[in-house]
């Protein structure tokens, strides 16, 4: 790094000094806290998109968002030039740059790491950067930090694409790195073009079904309402009420999927009068998706159906196409591509659906917490399925298999047999531009949940009866040092501190069907306790049970 690189960093990192006491870690969805304190940690994710640019060459993405967090709180993440996550090496200079106490070490942490690195500024591109925010209020001063500090990198470039979902910035990024269009007008092209292809595939005989009718959406007091509008306006035809669009009301407060997914009750603006009414939650920045309904006999209680249902509704589809491909008919030599389907999922999964999953003969495999574990295993795969149970995820497919499908469906077009076959290629091809490659989507999972729903002719009770849910619950437990807790095996067990699991195995070993774990939070400054077992009453003792062995062996009483 030359001294003219060196002062502009200097000079514009003195502007946005870290706050005293301040220390953040990239966590697993990115620097979040509140909102008054980020500024200096928005400037230095300017400049950590912008290297990671210069690294790879190619277009990063930025984006300013909390996601399901209070509205006060705000954050920031990078999107990779794939549109994936930032990639997990990078994590640690991540850390190190927020925290990072003068300008003086800053930049010299900087001109280390660009050496080790070896990033330079000589290479064909330089630095150029997608920024967005959601809607909240802070977003806008936080957008010009993170532009002062794309600018601190010589030869940078920073384009504001406005208020977006986070979904919608990733495939920005993934869409312009290959060299697709990538406007927000073409993410609305594509979503609604390939859900209407795949509609139009849709077996004649149960167009009209049960799944007519109306679509009720809660955005979440967030962004995901308004771009609802206006995708709702392309797709003729679909009737979507969007409500908690963020006109009145308050972000995540008492709406969005973490909150139905987690308190499992209907979320502010619905009513009983909603009864039998397919209903969906997006969070806040629309990257989670949950489905609802009202039950009938309680106001404020709701049948979720959560992303481990979606999971197996995708699941189940894709299962269904690939056997219509493998049916006879047909003398192709690559007729028998096997290809490879996985699922993943995390120990949140609700153990009902992994049974489920594995009866479909289906290769389920777990990973930590965080999509950037469920996402890098899922990319393994031909098709790679995953989901975390609040309603994250996507659909993968690999580059080889879409050639294949697409060889396919060319050779299916010049034979007068085979067409079933085709319609199968047809509607597989269609899912892989509709559900979003970049990154879990809730605009564009709710197209297809939408789409397969209508092809199975189903209704949100036919699709919830899918398997019956394992009573759950979850508790966050305050502990004096939650990085005290060292997980393994996908963070089934607790390895350190010594003997709690055993102690955990006594409590789960009281419990028929039961399975609790605890692990730290990447998010929040808590441990969190997940438990099951065959009945509420039975989740929710094993949960008290495990939440006090954590506090015992973590907690503040234990602290002296
Ligand atoms: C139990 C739970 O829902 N955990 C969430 C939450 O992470 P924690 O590390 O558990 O705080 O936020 C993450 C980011 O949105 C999400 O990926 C994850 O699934
Ligand atoms: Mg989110």
């Amino acid at each position: 790094m030359d001294d003219n690189q060196k002062s502009l960093i200097l000079k514009s990192s003195s502007q946005y000094p870290l706050p005293q006491g301040v220390k953040l870690s990239y966590g697993t969805a990115g620097f979040r806290a509140d909102a008054s304190i980020l500024e200096s940690t928005v400037f230095r994710a300017g400049i950590l998109a912008a290297l990671r640019s210069l690294k790879t060459q190619s277009l990063t993405g930025l984006m300013i968002t909390a996601s399901h967090n209070k509205v006060t709180d705000n954050g920031v993440k990078i999107a990779d030039p794939s549109g994936g996550m930032l990639t997990q090496e990078w994590e640690p200079f991540a850390d190190a740059i927020a925290n990072s106490p003068t300008p003086q070490h800053f930049v010299q942490l900087i001109d280390e790491f660009m050496k080790k690195e070896n990033i330079r500024f000589d290479g064909v591109r330089s630095a150029e950067i997608l920024l967005g925010r959601d809607t909240r209020p802070s977003g806008e001063s936080l957008l010009e930090a993170a532009k002062q500090g794309v600018y601190s990198i010589v030869g940078a470039t920073a384009t504001d694409m406005g208020i977006l979902t986070t979904p919608q910035l990733h495939w920005m990024v993934r869409a312009r790195n290959k060299d697709m269009k990538a406007t927000e007008l073409d993410y609305f092209v594509q979503l609604s073009s390939s859900f209407r292809f795949l509609v139009d595939l849709t077996p004649n005989q149960i167009k009209m079904s049960k799944t007519d009718g109306k679509l009720i959406v809660d955005g979440a007091n967030g962004v995901g309402g308004e771009k609802l509008e206006v995708l709702k306006k392309m797709l003729n035809n679909m009737d979507i009420e969007v409500r908690n669009s963020g006109k009145e009301g308050v972000l995540n407060e008492g709406v969005g999927a973490d909150y139905v997914q987690k308190e499992k009750v209907v979320p502010q603006g619905f009513h009983l009068k909603d009864v039998g009414i397919r209903c969906a939650s997006l969070d806040g920045d629309a990257d989670r998706l949950v489905y609802f309904s009202v039950q009938s006999n309680n106001t404020s209680k709701i049948d979720l159906v959560d992303g481990d249902k979606i999971l197996s509704l995708f699941a189940l589809f894709i299962k269904e196409q690939l056997s219509i491909l493998k049916m006879e008919g047909d003398d192709h030599v690559d007729e028998n591509y096997e290809a490879r389907l996985g699922v993943v999922q995390t120990a949140y999964a609700n153990g009902a659906s992994t049974d489920y999953l594995k009866q479909l003969g289906l290769e389920v495999v777990f990973t930590p917490t965080g999509v950037k574990y469920l996402h890098e295993k899922a990319a393994e795969y031909d098709i790679g399925i995953y989901f975390e149970a609040n309603g994250h995820g996507t659909i993968l497919f690999s580059e080889s298999f879409l050639s294949w499908l697409n060889a396919r469906n060319n050779e299916l077009s010049s034979k007068s047999k085979g067409l079933e076959q085709q319609k199968a290629v047809l509607r597989l091809l269609a899912v892989s531009n509709l559900i979003n490659q970049a990154v879990g989507d809730a605009l564009s999972g709710l197209l297809l949940v939408e789409a397969i729903l209508q092809y199975k002719g189903w209704s949100i009770h036919d699709w919830s009866e899918l398997y019956h849910d394992l009573p759950s619950r979850q508790l966050k437990v305050k502990v004096v040092d939650r990085t005290a807790v060292v997980t393994a095996n996908a963070e089934t067990v607790v390895v350190r501190p010594p003997l709690i699991q055993e102690a955990i195995n006594v409590e789960v070993a009281k419990y028929p069907r039961g399975r609790s774990f605890i692990r730290p939070s990447g998010t929040e400054d808590v441990i969190r306790v997940y438990a099951e077992a065959s009945i509420q009453a039975a989740a929710d003792s094993l949960a008290n049970s495990v939440a006090t062995l954590a506090d015992q062996f973590l907690g503040f009483g234990n602290s002296g």
